[in-house]
């Protein structure tokens, strides 16, 4: 059968990070996904792969690493953002979704961005890549996973200070996140019937209401009354829901807010965990970690990350083109 998958557009994220670094190694030991990265050409040179301009995606191969030229001035000075490249950073991202919007890519992959950075050079408002993909998307409801072979998680509130969490957390983002996740493990994941853990905000799951309210007063009701149809189950005790014997009882956990739901995974597997966007009209996964700006330019940077961003955005692409309309 002929594999008629677009290549994977590559966003360059911040040029003084380690993501142009840990792309150029990408190319070198992912060597079966095609890609190209969206960016300066210049910001890749210097890691031993070779690096060939390309004018359409079509032009992707495997056999260097192909840049589509974008507007991205200066050279890069590793660990020392620019502020005058944040905008082109920002642009290349809103390039790759026009692309994968038209079948020109079968999937964006987005090398990191520095958040402050952004913010700093182009007053960038939003505090992440998902956040922004939404707001492109039409304010899509999109839900963040962080994915690795041993555990998915998503947390139910992203980028908020914890003081903003229990405003934040109501019965029906909680709703949306688990019909969002439970349709990725679905469509994207290959999961027929997903089994999702949830687990409870306060200490001990709110222990009967002696340590917090939220548990007993809405999300227990709202994960029983979802329950049938979305395979959901909880809230548990955060503390426990991620150790070995209980990470076989689910296909993905849902936690209340960001760290409850990053900490276990980036423990587990720092250098193989993959950002996935679910919600949005296109496949969009990432590497789990930022710009590392203390090892940017030593060449310390491991690509593990974003080989299995790459490749996951591929299985992705592959199991929603065979997938019956
Ligand atoms: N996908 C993304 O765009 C993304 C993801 C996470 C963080 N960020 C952003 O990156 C910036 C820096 O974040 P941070 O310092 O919290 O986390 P970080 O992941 O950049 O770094 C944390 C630690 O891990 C090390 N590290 C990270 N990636 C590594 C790799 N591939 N190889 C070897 N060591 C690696 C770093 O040297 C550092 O010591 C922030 O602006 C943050 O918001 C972006
Ligand atoms: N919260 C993510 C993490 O810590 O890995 C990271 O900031 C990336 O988020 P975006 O994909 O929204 O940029």
């Amino acid at each position: 059968m002929i594999d008629r998958r677009a290549p994977v557009a590559v966003t360059c994220g911040e040029p003084a990070g380690i993501g142009p670094e840990v792309v150029a190694k990408a190319r070198a030991v992912g060597g079966e996904v095609p890609f190209f990265v969206i960016g300066n050409p210049a910001h890749f040179d210097g890691h031993g792969v070779i690096i060939r301009e390309i004018d359409t995606p079509e032009e992707a191969a495997t056999d260097a690493l192909c840049v589509l030229p974008h507007d991205i001035p200066g050279p890069a000075t590793p660990g020392h953002p620019d502020p005058a490249q944040a905008a082109g950073v920002i642009s290349a991202i809103a390039r790759g979704v026009e692309l994968a919007s038209s079948g020109a890519a079968s999937a964006i992959c987005t090398a990191p961005i520095n958040k402050k950075a952004l913010k700093d050079g182009a007053g960038f408002p939003y505090p992440g890549h998902t956040e922004y993909l939404a707001a492109l998307c039409g304010d899509a409801d999109v839900v963040m996973m962080l994915a690795c072979p041993d555990l998915r998680v998503v947390p139910a509130t992203i980028h908020i200070a914890l003081e903003d969490v229990p405003r934040a957390l109501t019965p029906e983002t909680l709703e949306t996140c688990l019909r969002v996740t439970n349709a990725g493990l679905r469509r994207d994941f290959g999961i027929a019937a997903p089994r999702i853990a949830v687990t409870g905000l306060n200490p001990h799951a709110g222990e009967g209401g002696t340590m917090g309210r939220q548990e007993t007063d809405w999300i227990g009701p709202l994960v029983d009354r979802l329950a049938p149809e979305l395979g959901c189950f909880g809230p548990l005790p955060a503390d426990t829901a991620f150790h070995a014997v209980a990470r076989e009882g689910y296909d993905a956990a849902v936690a209340m807010y960001h760290d409850q739901a990053l900490i276990p995974i980036k423990t587990i597997d720092f250098a193989g965990g993959v950002n996935v966007t679910l919600g949005l009209p296109f496949i969009r996964t990432s590497p789990d970690h930022g710009t590392a700006f203390d090892i940017a330019g030593t060449g310390q940077a491991d690509p593990t990350s974003m080989v299995a961003a790459l490749r996951l955005a591929w299985e992705m692409a592959g199991r929603r083109a065979t997938a019956p309309a």
